[in-house]
């Protein structure tokens, strides 16, 4: 099952530590994990190395860090507190009356008769309105949907409020706006414990431009802010950002909390040994994400359409598969960092190849170092399959990101299905695993799956941005809480 309790999260290298293997849990124990970009700065460099700490993991300051419990071979030392504010902390008599902006992530699916296709996002928003109208809170709810220019009805919300309140357990109202004077009757109206769906937020389109007026006049709809829209934060929008300058508390939501945790948390303090598997289409868009995995992970297996750039940079040929010719370097490079850093990165060792990219194309199962002329890799054959799987046997975290072949036809979908299933039989044997965004949750879905994996992030694009350690903007407009206690 999907947890929603926190998972542990490294946020301290401890002084002594300078191999991966150093890096170990039994080193070093975190309770829980935030963000605070302002680590070095918060006074807790002393605290620290009181504790026996003197480094900071660098993706970990920008994003991360909460109640942490530092334990080292001595046992516990101290507990040492860097938090975002968390909507967990506000009770009833911070809540109770109070107007709560909460942005939320509800952009779905939609088919062609307004129906919700995938309601993932929708439930993953409940935890969080759930404890503000259980606590006396007026919810003032809103997200975007799509990439509207100007006010298109296609892009409404209304679809969303039988779900919402279906699964709330309250009748949500839905605002025709999301500011001005009708809205403001409506909030004025809403009961504690009622929710307001505001209409699409970039309806305006001061929202993406992050305008402060307009963000003024979202905030003045509400008493304090909660943002749980993880899949936007890594969007300086006025609903996740701007706001965030006119109210106070800016809190954010379990959903965003949990995204952190796993994303940054889980994968920086990973109990080890740690795999991650990389795929999709090409190897540019996922430079940044590999750099960040090399310098954390014990195993690194790739897959997908990038392994051609590899392969060739190593002097293969592959007939007619997706190549990157402007990054036959890079691809050098990374291997070789890759063996600097002593992580062990596999590149399948055989391909499923195509005559044609269709899903009827006739295909064959050669050796990675035998495609020929005039066919395309369009899958990771069944050896690649068994060594992956024996890798995967050895680890104890695995993140996987992109798939290992063109899953969209089912002839070329059997690579990705495999890492699918195995990694949902290992995450019923105790393995953490986290799927980040993307195709690979499609996949996941696909096969049936999702429901057994540790964690299926419910952004794409800021997954992949924390992955390759951005700072999101969203989570850094948040309020901090910094407590130390030594
Ligand atoms: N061998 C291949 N040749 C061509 N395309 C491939 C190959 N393997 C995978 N792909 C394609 O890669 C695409 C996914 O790549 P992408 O880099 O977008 O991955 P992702 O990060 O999972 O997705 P997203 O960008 O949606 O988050 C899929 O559409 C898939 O068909
Ligand atoms: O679906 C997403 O990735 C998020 O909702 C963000 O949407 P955007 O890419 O249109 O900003």
């Amino acid at each position: 099952m999907a947890s929603t309790a926190s998972p542990t999260s490294l946020s301290l290298i401890p002084s002594s530590s300078s191999s991966s293997t150093s890096r170990s849990r039994s080193s070093v124990q975190v309770a829980a994990a935030m963000s605070s970009p302002r680590l070095h700065s918060a006074g807790l460099r002393a605290p620290l190395r009181r504790l026996g700490f003197s480094a900071v993991d660098p993706l970990l300051s920008l994003h991360v860090a909460a109640k942490v419990r530092a334990v080292n071979g001595k046992g516990v030392r101290g507990v040492v507190s860097m938090a975002k504010k968390s909507v967990g902390d506000l009770t009833a008599a911070d809540l109770k009356g109070k107007k709560v902006f909460v942005r939320a992530d509800l952009n779905v699916p939609l088919d062609g008769n307004q129906n919700i296709t995938d309601d993932t996002r929708v439930r993953a928003a409940v935890p969080t309105i759930k404890h503000l109208i259980g606590n006396g809170a007026k919810v003032i709810l809103s997200s975007h949907l799509g990439r509207p220019k100007g006010v298109t009805p296609k892009y409404s919300l209304k679809p969303l409020v039988p779900r919402l309140s279906e699964l709330l357990g309250v009748t949500v109202v839905k605002a025709e706006d999301c500011i001005g004077p009708e809205v403001e009757k409506q909030v004025a109206a809403l009961p504690e414990g009622g929710v307001l769906l505001l209409e699409n937020v970039r309806f305006y389109k001061e929202e993406e431009k992050n305008d402060p007026e307009f963000a003024k006049k979202l905030a003045s709809l509400a008493d304090l802010y909660v943002n749980d829209a993880f899949g936007t934060a890594h969007r300086a929008h006025a609903s996740t950002e701007g706001v965030t300058k006119f109210l106070k508390p800016s809190v954010a939501g379990f959903l965003l909390q949990k995204e952190l945790d796993y994303l940054v948390g889980a994968v920086s303090n990973p109990k080890r040994p740690f795999a991650a598997i990389v795929g999709g289409s090409k190897v540019s868009s996922k430079i940044g994400v590999i750099e960040s995995l090399l310098e954390k992970c014990d195993i690194l297996l790739l897959g997908g359409g990038m392994i051609f750039t590899f392969y060739k940079a190593q002097g293969l040929s592959v007939g007619s598969s997706l190549v990157e010719e402007d990054k036959l370097d890079l691809a050098t490079s990374l291997l070789e960092k890759a063996k600097s850093k002593g992580v062990s990165l596999l590149l399948p060792s055989d391909v499923v190849v195509a005559d044609k990219f269709a899903p009827d194309a006739n295909s064959k199962i050669v050796p990675a170092s035998a495609i020929p002329d005039g066919w395309m890799g369009l899958d990771i054959g069944p050896d690649s399959i068994k060594t992956f799987n024996e890798a995967l046997d050895t680890t104890k975290t695995i993140i996987w990101n992109g798939p290992m072949g063109v899953f969209e036809f089912d002839k070329f979908a059997v690579g990705t299905e495999a890492v699918a299933k195995k990694l949902a039989d290992l995450s019923g044997k105790g393995v953490t695993t986290i799927i980040g965004g993307g195709d690979s949750v499609a996949a996941v879905e696909k096969v049936g799956v999702a429901s057994v994996m540790s964690h299926i992030s419910t952004g794409g694009g800021a997954s992949l941005e924390l992955l390759e350690g951005k700072e999101l903007p969203g989570v850094l407009a948040l309020d901090e809480a910094v407590a130390v206690a030594v």
